[in-house]
């Protein structure tokens, strides 16, 4: 039997069908670029009977001349009536694609109650639009709605709807688990028992993610005869989502061996992936398989000090060939293996068996205990470690600060920050507002800091976030501030920990400065050296 699998998208369509997920015309485009160049076989654009946004995506889609092929989807046509008078139908035809997917109800219980008809007129309504479809050129994709819900309640009828669609010329018999209710052997055993009364036809699966099983069973379905495969990048889809194409591609391609977008293509799933979530403003778990940023991060000390050795003790596959990369997180889990090793990503020389490399690991144990986190904080990670191997030059030094948060009825609440610091000797004190006390902090701090350092003027502020990390004393509370913060190039984090939010802000946008900082010479250095070549005299 063939081992190639044909790859069908439906993240432009099903995947919207998710909360939260809202994608304009242009979006999709782009998106569509994305799946094509991944090498999709078919790429659902959306419902042209629906919304004009999924008209305008079909228009601009031809424009690409895309190789993976563009479905648009709509169900079969409206009881008592006739296809070629079928509003959704008509649209199918008017989208200029060359392939439909069709939505048709296959569970009695559907047809009784959802379309209120009976079970002969629904078999009509399936024949006739694929035939009409058929007729008129294009390829035509079944997706036979609620079919293991249907096959569980009256298997015949259920066969009988599939063996329609076949009859009417469907090049593609899809069996959606449309509610998510069913398990991987039931799915198999299903799939299997249509060998009987459907010889040799092309069949598919669509599953939903209700009882966390949709990937289960898409590979369950695989192995029981389908070659075709329905999902959405990420998961994404109606309820609790659709089979999600970044864990399935992967299965069959790496574990089952089978073809469906080759290797290389392989290799850029992890950017798809991230770049689509980006597209659709949705998070994506860092702990999502394959393609999550943890997805091969390493925490406890035992786990890094052996995939130092060989990768292999703790990861199931070389996480570049889905495009992805091993991460070794530091935190209180953290051994010498796992510090020697981040040192080493930052450039920093660390004997493992030094007494050094113990203390910075005691400090770093220490500081997470009082509420820091460095797994999310690298860039202080990499002052920390920078600071215990002496290799850090301090450009200034901190000497005092204060604010005042006024708000007059009737008036916006007003935010301003004194800041003191010292650099190169030299005492600053500069005052600014913000449209909040961390934004007032970081125009002061900046201020004073910009005219040594120029460069600060091109970095920004890009997420802050706050955490209440003891809420059993709610006032004396510790918080954890995460900074995020970007200039041209990079993003870097930041930690600051107290009782008091404004401190503990401070404090990341100190180390946050200080990071930008790295590798800058101190302003008393260059006026030595610009006294030495007689640029200045005093
Ligand atoms: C399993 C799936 O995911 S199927 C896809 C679901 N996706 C969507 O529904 C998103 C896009 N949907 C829409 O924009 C709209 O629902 C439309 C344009 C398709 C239809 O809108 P409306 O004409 O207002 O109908 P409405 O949405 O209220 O109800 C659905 C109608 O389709 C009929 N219908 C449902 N399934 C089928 C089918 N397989 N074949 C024929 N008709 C069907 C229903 O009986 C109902 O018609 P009725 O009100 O005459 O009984
Ligand atoms: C067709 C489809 O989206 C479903 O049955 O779930």
């Amino acid at each position: 039997m063939s081992k190639s699998i044909s790859i069908f998208d439906t993240t432009l369509r099903d995947g919207t069908q998710g909360e939260g997920v809202s994608l304009s015309a242009d979006d999709k485009v782009k998106i569509a670029k994305k799946l094509d160049a991944l090498g999709v076989h078919y790429i659902e654009g959306g419902i042209p009977g629906s919304n004009s946004k999924d008209i305008e995506f079909f228009k601009r889609v031809q424009e690409l001349r895309l190789t993976s092929k563009i479905t648009a989807f709509g169900s079969t046509r409206r009881k008592g009536s006739v296809a070629e008078q079928d509003a959704n139908l008509k649209r199918i035809l008017e989208s200029g694609v060359q392939a439909a997917t069709l939505v048709g109800k296959s569970w009695d219980f559907h047809v009784h109650t959802a379309l209120q008809t009976t079970l002969e007129e629904n078999l009509s309504m399936i024949y006739d639009s694929i035939a009409f479809l058929k007729q008129k050129g294009l390829e035509v994709i079944f997706d036979a709605e609620h079919f293991f819900d249907g096959y569980k309640n009256n298997p015949e009828y259920a066969v009988a709807v599939l063996s329609k669609a076949r009859e009417a010329g469907a090049d593609w018999l899809v069996m959606c688990d449309t509610n998510g209710g069913s398990l991987p052997h039931e799915i198999s055993q299903i799939v299997t028992s249509l060998q009987g009364p459907l010889p040799g036809a092309n069949l598919g699966i669509h599953t939903h993610n209700d009882c966390e099983l949709a990937v289960a069973n898409t590979l369950s379905a695989v192995q029981a005869g389908v070659r075709h495969v329905q999902g959405t990048m990420n998961g994404y889809g109606e309820r609790c989502g659709n089979a999600n194409l970044c864990s399935i591609i992967p299965n069959l391609q790496l574990k089952l061996g089978y073809e469906c977008i080759g290797e290389e293509n392989l290799r850029t799933l992890t950017n798809t992936a991230r770049y689509i979530s980006e597209i659709a403003n949705v998070n994506m778990p860092v702990n999502q398989p394959y393609v999550g940023n943890a997805a091969f991060a390493h925490k406890g000390g035992i786990h890094v000090s052996a995939i130092l050795r060989d990768s292999r003790t703790y990861e199931h596959i070389e996480p570049e060939k889905v495009g992805n990369k091993q991460r070794v997180l530091v935190s209180e889990l953290a051994g010498q293996s796992n510090v020697v090793s981040k040192a080493q990503d930052m450039g920093i020389a660390l004997d493992p068996a030094s007494e050094q490399s113990k203390h910075i690991i005691g400090k770093i144990k220490e500081l997470e205990h009082e509420g820091y986190q460095f797994e999310g904080a690298d860039a202080s990670l990499e002052l920390l470690l920078r600071e215990a191997s002496g290799e850090l030059k301090e450009l200034f030094t901190f000497e005092s600060f204060k604010m005042l948060v006024e708000k007059a009825a009737g008036q916006p609440v007003v935010s301003e920050a004194f800041v003191k610091v010292n650099v190169a000797g030299e005492s600053i004190y500069t005052a600014a507002e913000g449209n909040g006390p961390v934004n007032a902090l970081d125009n002061a701090l900046r201020k004073a800091l910009v005219q040594y350092f120029p460069t600060l003027k091109e970095m920004h502020l890009a997420d802050y976030k706050v955490r209440v990390l003891d809420d059993k004393d709610a006032t004396a509370a510790k918080v954890r501030v995460l900074i995020e913060s970007k200039n041209f190039e990079n993003s870097w984090n930041t930690v600051g920990v107290s009782s008091n939010v404004i401190e503990a802000s401070w404090e990341a946008l100190v180390d946050s400065m200080r990071y930008a900082l790295l590798g800058q010479i101190s302003p008393e250095h260059v006026h030595a050296a610009e006294k030495r070549q007689g640029l200045v005299n005093h």
